[in-house]
């Protein structure tokens, strides 16, 4: 008997294929994220399950007794409750690497974005502002190229976007990480730094990292001080590594000059946050590894851990936290 699986949002038809050739499957495949009341129920009757970000709890686990593995549609795995998954040995996986090039495009586009002001000047050209005088000052943006970028979190993607900075744009890159690299300092020229002198020196500030208990409001009010007055942050991490009100705050103060975020403490973002109506503030929807070829890689990869979680193999990508419920099996 082929095991039971639930795929708690759409997938490709090759996706689908795919996990039936191995297992009974059920499918959420409506465009609204699945209601959790739903993927509980559905998860009561599965050994696996296939998500995007769905909160998995304690009590969650403990109503879904058959579940063996929950393979998630991202690389980051902050709403895995990682205790409750080990307590009841349910094995997480995510999607790491076939995203990295993706993403680090997407920082790149955000820093070029804010710092040449490419929103407002787009408005600006489609609402018939430019009447064909010399251009004034209050269009100048800053320059990318040149500058120092600080790097916090240098890992898969962190190095993918230390790699742009340095060999594209000449930046010199400075990065914070929990332990040096020095093979990426020799390849790339860059220095580790601890998180204070990086924030004092850069122009730009890209957040890298998991969203854990270390970086949850790792940049707050203290930290937003210590930045230059031009420098522009860029948020592709988690909306919580950034003390939000903290952040509105030293915009509007002109502690920084600028932000890029991709990623936001509550998500969708209340139409209502300041952030948004600030001409200095570049916003997109969570978007960073959000091209067609891209997450198609990242929803099959899943798939694979999942069949492979539920058949009793090795799934390929289970987070390092768990990886000692496989080495025990
Ligand atoms: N906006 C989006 O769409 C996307 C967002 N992300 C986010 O980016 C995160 C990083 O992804 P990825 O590069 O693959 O992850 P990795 O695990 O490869 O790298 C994470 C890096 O963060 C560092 N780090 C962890 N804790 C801290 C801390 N307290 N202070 C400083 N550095 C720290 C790690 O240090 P060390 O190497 O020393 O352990 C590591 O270098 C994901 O977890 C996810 O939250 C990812 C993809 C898309
Ligand atoms: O936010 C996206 C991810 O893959 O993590």
């Amino acid at each position: 008997m082929k095991p039971k699986v639930f795929i708690g949002r759409p997938v490709s038809k090759e996706v689908e294929a795919y996990i039936a050739k191995h297992c009974e499957y059920r499918i959420w495949d409506k465009k609204e994220p699945i209601p959790p009341e739903v993927l509980l129920e559905e998860a009561k009757k599965a050994e696996g399950l296939l998500v995007q970000k769905s909160a998995i709890t304690e009590d969650f686990l403990a109503q879904a007794s058959h579940l063996k593995v929950i393979s998630n549609t991202a690389v980051g795995y902050d709403s895995f409750d990682l205790e409750a998954m080990e307590k009841y040995g349910v094995i997480g996986t995510h999607t790491p690497f076939v995203l990295d090039e993706t993403v680090a495009d997407l920082v790149f586009a955000l820093m070029l974005s804010a710092a040449r002001r490419i929103p407002e000047l787009n408005n600006y050209v489609k609402q018939g502002d430019w009447n064909g005088e010399t251009q004034a000052e209050e269009l100048f943006g800053t320059d990318v190229h040149h500058t120092t970028l600080g790097i916090v979190g240098m890992g898969r993607i962190g190095e993918k976007i230390a790699r742009r900075a340095v060999f594209g744009f000449n930046m010199k890159v400075m990065y914070n990480a929990t332990t040096p690299k020095p093979q990426l300092e020799e390849t790339y020229g860059m220095v580790y730094s601890d998180l204070d002198s990086l924030l004092e020196q850069s122009d730009f500030v890209v957040l890298i990292v998991p969203l854990t208990a270390s970086t949850r409001k790792l940049i707050g009010a203290e930290q937003f001080k210590r930045m230059k007055s031009n420098a522009i942050l860029i948020n592709a991490a988690r909306g919580a590594v950034v003390d939000e009100q903290a952040l509105i705050e030293a915009l509007q103060t002109g502690e920084i000059r600028g932000a890029a975020l991709d990623v936001f403490e509550k998500e969708p973002t209340s139409p209502d946050n300041p952030l948004l109506k600030m001409d200095q503030v570049v916003v997109v929807p969570h978007i960073g590894s959000a091209t067609a070829k891209t997450r198609e890689a990242m929803v099959m990869k899943a798939a694979e851990n999942l069949v492979a979680g539920v058949t009793g193999g090795v799934p390929e990508n289970v987070v390092k936290e768990l990886q000692g419920l496989i080495s025990g099996q």
